[in-house]
């Protein structure tokens, strides 16, 4: 479902601090599975998944998005699949909306608001009406057990349940795709292994997922199809 041909990404382009972080890169991510960029510190792991995730663009190379069909049109950003690489900023933001979820690796909640809300910001440009927003971020809440924290500043909560807010969050536009950047790497064995628990889970409801980790419980992990493994910006084992 999504396929880039020949990616390229260099930074500060034609500067003497010119730095290419992706190289040459051509990787289909296939639909309904779980992938694992895995590789050292700096091999260009977040890179690759913010141009799999349509937040940068590559310098060279091309990325096309194609759905399933139950996943066409998804969530209304009216772009029917096809090449990404050169759509202008408007359309990237719509496709970005409503097909990723994403799992920032700190999870990067809004302090001083609640887990609710936390969980609600995303979709706030869909203008869908007040109540029934709520009542889906409520019922994500619900499913990873958290409900009883939707009031609590998202300030004052465990290392787990922030996850489990970080996770609702990704999945309120009921995105096709979840990108998540090494999920694990501040949580605890246990609270890691959910993390597993909670990926397997997605993978059941047709979700596609595309994670960065060094973590190996998180890269051994039954419940991963594929480990695409990255050195130096290139693919160098898959
Ligand atoms: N905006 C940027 N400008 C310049 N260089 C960058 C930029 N973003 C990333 N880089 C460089 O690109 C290389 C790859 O970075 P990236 O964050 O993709 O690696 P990573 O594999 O995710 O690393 P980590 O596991 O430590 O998060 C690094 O050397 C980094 O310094």
């Amino acid at each position: 479902m999504i396929e880039l041909t020949s990616v390229t990404k260099t930074f500060n382009q034609g500067r003497p601090n010119e730095f290419t972080a992706v190289r040459d890169v051509s990787l289909s991510i296939e639909g309904g599975k779980v992938s694992v960029l895995q590789g050292p510190s700096g091999s260009g792991k977040t890179t690759l998944l913010s141009l799999i995730g349509c937040m940068a663009r590559p310098t060279a190379g091309r990325i096309r998005l194609s759905y399933a069909e139950q996943d066409q049109m998804p969530g209304g950003s009216g772009f029917p699949g096809g090449e990404v690489t050169s759509l202008p900023e408007r359309f990237l933001t719509a496709i970005r909306r409503h097909t990723f979820g994403f799992i920032f690796q700190h999870f990067h909640l809004v302090k001083g608001v609640s887990a609710l809300e936390n969980v609600m910001l995303p979709a706030y440009p869909n203008g869908e009406p007040y109540g029934e927003l709520k009542g889906r971020a409520g019922e994500l809440l619900q499913l990873f057990g958290i409900a009883g924290k939707a009031q609590e500043k998202v300030d004052w909560l465990s290392g787990g349940e922030i996850q489990r807010v970080a996770i609702a969050r990704a999945l309120i536009n009921d995105p096709a795709v979840i990108i998540a950047d090494e999920p694990t790497a501040h949580l605890d064995t246990q609270l890691a292994e959910e993390f597993v628990e909670i990926l397997a889970g997605l993978k059941h409801r047709g979700k596609t997922i595309v994670i960065a980790s060094h973590d190996p419980l998180v890269y051994q992990a039954p419940v991963i199809d594929r480990v695409v493994r990255i050195r130096d910006g290139r693919v160098e084992r898959q």
